[in-house]
């Protein structure tokens, strides 16, 4: 992993690598905040700091949440270090949307592994974000034989829109090893397999076959994993948001855990006058904040 820049941010500091990636075959870059407490002497040598995984939506670079949503605010009130993972491999060999448009390809990976030519050889994003990515992380910060940020095991995702998907379908996936200490998303794209988006992005990587397309759409996932514990998955959506109707559609989610061990563990909360862009993200952050503080056991 290579340190592209560093900056300092509210108490802490934005740094940005950039590294090659065995999954994706590509150079990735990725943001890293690391708080206040990453830098305070009398942090506790026995303590690690906690992460949360924000993945960015469509046409993000790790850059966008990291200038627009204000996460490192929180990170340095509660104490975890930020994650901005970028959306896609990038690159003239990367195969992109043949029609040029920007809901697939490059910055379009959805955070699955494909399985079609040709985007099998580089879009393996789900492999990417929630295997090699925490190792490689791991491997850079904590290396050094001081152990103090923890991205393996107490570990929040969270995401936008796209990203929002990924989020849930990650912790879904993983959630019988408690591979995500808690989950929230913004405007997430809850039924890939049923909106255009998802229809587009699942059928190129893949393939037509949509029995293959139930192992990452949330909707379906959530009917076979079991809930435990007090766990909670918190959504904000914009009731003016664009893509609301198309696209997003909260409410097949809460559909689908009807009978099932998730009802009333779903929280969706629409929130009057708020469209899909950062405004929007920007002002729910503190919320999914606390909420993932609450789930990591820092308040
Ligand atoms: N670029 C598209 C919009 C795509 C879009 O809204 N992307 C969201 C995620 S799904 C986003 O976060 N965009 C980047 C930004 O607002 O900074 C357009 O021209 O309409």
């Amino acid at each position: 992993m290579k340190v592209v820049k560093e900056l300092s941010a509210c108490g802490g500091k934005l740094i940005k690598l950039s590294h090659d990636s065995i999954s994706t075959k590509t150079r990735m870059n990725v943001n890293v905040y690391l708080p206040k407490q990453y830098y305070a002497q009398d942090f506790p040598r026995d303590r690690r700091i906690p992460t949360v995984v924000y993945l960015s939506g469509l046409t993000c670079t790790p850059d966008n949440a990291s200038e627009k949503a204000f996460w490192q605010f929180q990170a340095d009130k509660y104490g975890f270090a930020m994650v901005f993972p970028d959306t896609s491999p990038r690159g003239d060999k990367v195969a992109n949307d043949p029609e040029g448009s920007w809901d697939f390809g490059q910055g379009a990976g959805f955070y699955v592994n494909a399985t079609q030519d040709p985007y099998a050889p580089h879009y393996q994003m789900y492999d990417y974000v929630h295997k090699e990515l925490p190792q490689t992380l791991d491997a850079h910060f904590n290396g050094n034989g001081v152990a103090k940020l923890d991205f393996q095991d107490d570990v929040a995702i969270t995401g936008h829109s796209m990203g929002g998907f990924g989020a849930i379908c990650g912790y879904l996936k993983g959630y019988a090893e408690r591979k995500y200490k808690s989950c929230s998303a913004f405007a997430p794209i809850v039924n890939p397999s049923n909106v255009p988006w998802g229809q587009k992005a699942f059928g190129g990587y893949l393939g037509d076959e949509r029995t293959q397309w139930q192992a990452y759409d949330p909707c379906a996932l959530i009917k076979n994993v079991k809930h435990v514990n007090d766990d909670k998955i918190l959504i904000h959506v914009g009731d003016a948001d664009p893509f609301l109707e198309e696209h997003l559609k909260p409410e097949l989610l809460l559909e689908a855990v009807k009978a099932t061990s998730w009802e009333d563990h779903v929280q969706v909360k629409k929130v009057h006058g708020f469209d899909h862009s950062y405004y929007f993200v920007s002002t729910f952050v503190p919320e999914h904040a606390e909420f993932h503080a609450k789930n990591l056991g820092l308040i």
